[in-house]
């Protein structure tokens, strides 16, 4: 397979672009030939991952975090259509907090990640769109591959993202969920799932999941599947710092899923509106915007090599 590496240097910390001599070295001894680009700034990933599928190559790979990898995917799309469906999506993961490369047991070792990318082997890859009011106020698009969520897990995203991540991904999530626990008041929000009767819900947070974790490992879709045709949607409502500081263990195990305030869902579309103020959106651990927003899983729309 035409290989291309959409590498953010910034990602680890600076990390990748640091050792990136060392990184393509053994990438070349692993893939031989392969093309690569390194990004500039926010969507610069999905820019590069596009102009290589309009170039031929026949495998993009995310070398970076959860944020390049949601950006490279967003790179397979043109005009809310997908480039070329044979076309595969990799990682060579490289982040802080890697919660995309969890579901699937990946480790941050570059070895066995070449060894994925080496065999031709794929498996079919739902991805998530999501139709939204972005920062700007107005109506945009973005995919994910991971998991979009709304309510205070955006809140913690933006002070997790405006900080340095030096501490690593666990204990920046947990400063910065403590931190957004602080700043969040609990939003009511009308719920519309596959087009059915609106609900309203107290949102602490809903989870529309692909993958299984957010917030550097929280599991919070344990039944989650990235080829499932479904979004599991987990809906947390008057949860406190307690609930995510004293009894984190419960966030972090799955447990959290028979706490009495958490309900879980599986849909296609979900539809959500804000009643009481504004609810913003955490999208693959990016911040794009906010409420109203719908959520329609894409079954099997790209190839994921496993
Ligand atoms: N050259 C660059 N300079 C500064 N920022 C960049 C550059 N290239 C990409 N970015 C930004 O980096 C962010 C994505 O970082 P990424 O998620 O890959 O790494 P990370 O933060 O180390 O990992 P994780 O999200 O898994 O914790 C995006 O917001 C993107 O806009």
């Amino acid at each position: 397979m035409k290989t291309f590496l959409v590498v953010n240097p910034r990602s680890a910390n600076g990390q990748t672009g640091k050792r990136w001599v060392e990184i393509s070295a053994q990438v070349g001894r692993v893939l031989g030939e392969f093309g690569h680009g390194f990004t500039s700034g926010g969507m610069d990933a999905a820019r590069l991952a596009r102009q290589a599928i309009d170039d031929g190559y026949e495998c993009i790979v995310a070398v970076g975090g959860d944020g390049t990898l949601n950006e490279v995917t967003n790179g397979f799309f043109r005009d809310g259509k997908v480039i070329n469906p044979h076309a595969a999506l990799g990682l060579l993961p490289r982040g802080t907090g890697g919660d995309f490369r969890r579901t699937f047991g990946w480790d941050l070792e570059l070895g066995s990640a070449l060894e994925r990318l080496r065999t031709e082997k794929t498996e079919p890859f739902d991805v998530g769109r999501l139709d939204f009011i972005d920062n700007d106020g107005q109506p945009a698009t973005r995919f994910f591959a991971n998991i979009a969520s709304f309510g205070v897990s955006a809140v913690v995203a933006r002070e997790v993202n405006s900080g340095s991540k030096a501490l690593g991904g666990h204990v920046s999530f947990m400063w910065g969920t403590v931190k957004g626990l602080v700043k969040y008041t609990e939003q009511q929000v009308r719920l519309t799932l596959d087009g059915g009767t609106p609900e309203s819900v107290s949102v602490t947070t809903v989870a529309v999941a692909n993958g299984r974790y957010f917030g550097s490992g929280m599991f919070v879709a344990p039944d989650a599947v990235t080829h499932d045709g479904l979004f599991d949607i987990t809906l947390w409502s008057h949860y406190r710092l307690s609930d995510f500081v004293l009894k984190s263990k419960g966030v972090y195990n799955g447990d959290h899923v028979t706490w009495k305030n958490t309900r879980r869902f599986r849909c296609r579309t979900l539809h959500a509106e804000p009643e009481t103020g504004d609810v913003f959106l955490d999208v693959d651990g990016e911040t794009p915007g906010r409420l109203p927003c719908t959520m329609t899983v894409l079954p099997a729309v790209i190839r994921l090599k496993v």
